[in-house]
């Protein structure tokens, strides 16, 4: 693989799939793979999984790690062609790409969109000009649209809990207080659909996914309906598509509870997490036995194992 950005850049889901539960069995039999290389990692947003698993996987091949917020410690970056650089950001990300190009052999970044202008987040600049200006390959550490790192391990995580050949799988909105990113659903919508489940997307009107993501999913806005027979509910807020990047929807009856999972076939619960408690899922959900968080969080580990020996490659 060149880069990992999204599903679309897997040749073969499924061998991916199973290499990163081979990884989960004999993590340390790569050990020397990457041995005298180094994987870069650029965060441009806050992170506590993607960070810590992606240098765990690291280790478990001997790549070397050089980790930077780069929002915080770095200089502000320019992603603009041909501007005229008199405001406050000093470096163009024409040079900071190819200068890290010098010291990694890998490169992940982490980029969220700014939710103001559809259009241009849906451009999913930072990335696309990360992998346009260095020389080594790049992955997705979460970007402005997709998260495939997530849904690699989302899917390992459903392939290890289902109990038929084809899971019902919904992909349900909840509320939450501040307008986050479209990037877990419309990802997770978009692994999906290359696996053998059959999925239901429900949301409020006004949080349709693009229909790039979705494809062949059912969408509904009936929660309830969505719910009855799931073998997996994955909650995730994203903020509106409609009235691009805003709130426009707080209605708590969308919040998974224990009655709303009493509709599944006692389904298990899925979020990528962090997840708000009591806004997005109730305690006695997430506490229960049928919270699969830990384990989808587990499962980020090998997923990025996976996705970087295929890029040490
Ligand atoms: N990487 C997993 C989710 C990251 C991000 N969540 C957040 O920003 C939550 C922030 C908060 O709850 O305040 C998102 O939804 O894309
Ligand atoms: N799920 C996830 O990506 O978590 P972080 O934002 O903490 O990395």
């Amino acid at each position: 693989m060149e880069k990992y950005t999204s599903v679309h850049d897997v040749p073969d889901v499924t061998a991916l799939l199973n290499e990163a539960l081979q990884c989960k069995k004999t993590p340390w039999e790569w050990e020397n793979l990457g041995k005298h290389k180094t994987l870069g990692l650029l965060f441009f947003n806050p992170s506590l999984r993607t960070r810590m698993s992606t240098q765990k996987a690291a280790s478990h091949l001997g790549l070397q790690i050089i980790s930077m917020n780069i929002d915080k410690d770095g200089w502000k970056i320019e992603t603009e062609e041909g501007v005229i650089m008199d405001g406050d950001k000093a470096e163009h990300i024409k040079e900071a790409a190819g200068v890290i190009s010098q010291y990694c052999d890998i490169l992940g970044v982490r980029s969220f969109p700014g939710l103001i202008n559809k259009q241009m987040d849906y451009q999913d600049e930072v990335l696309q000009n990360f992998i346009k200006y260095a020389s080594v390959p790049v992955l997705s550490l979460e970007s402005a649209i997709r998260h495939p790192l997530q849904s690699l391990a989302d899917l390992m995580t459903i392939e290890e809990h289902k109990q038929t050949d084809r899971p019902k799988v919904v992909l349900t909105w909840a509320p939450h207080p501040k307008p986050l990113p479209q990037a877990v659903g419309n990802s997770f919508a978009e692994w999906m659909n290359q696996a053998d489940v059959d999925l239901v997307i429900t949301c409020p009107e006004g949080y349709e996914l693009d229909s790039q993501f979705t494809g062949n999913a059912t969408i509904t806005h009936n929660q309830n309906e969505a719910l009855e027979g799931a073998d997996f509910v994955y909650a995730k807020n994203w903020s509106s598509t409609a009235s691009y990047g805003q709130v426009i929807n707080t209605d708590r009856s969308w919040t998974i509870s224990k009655e709303k999972m009493a509709l599944t076939n006692q389904g298990k619960f899925m979020h990528c997490l962090p997840v708000r408690r009591n806004m997005v899922v109730t305690d006695d959900v997430l506490d229960s036995p049928a919270s699969l968080v830990l384990e989808q969080a587990n499962n980020r580990t090998y997923s990025a194992q996976a996705v970087l020996k295929r890029l040490i490659k």
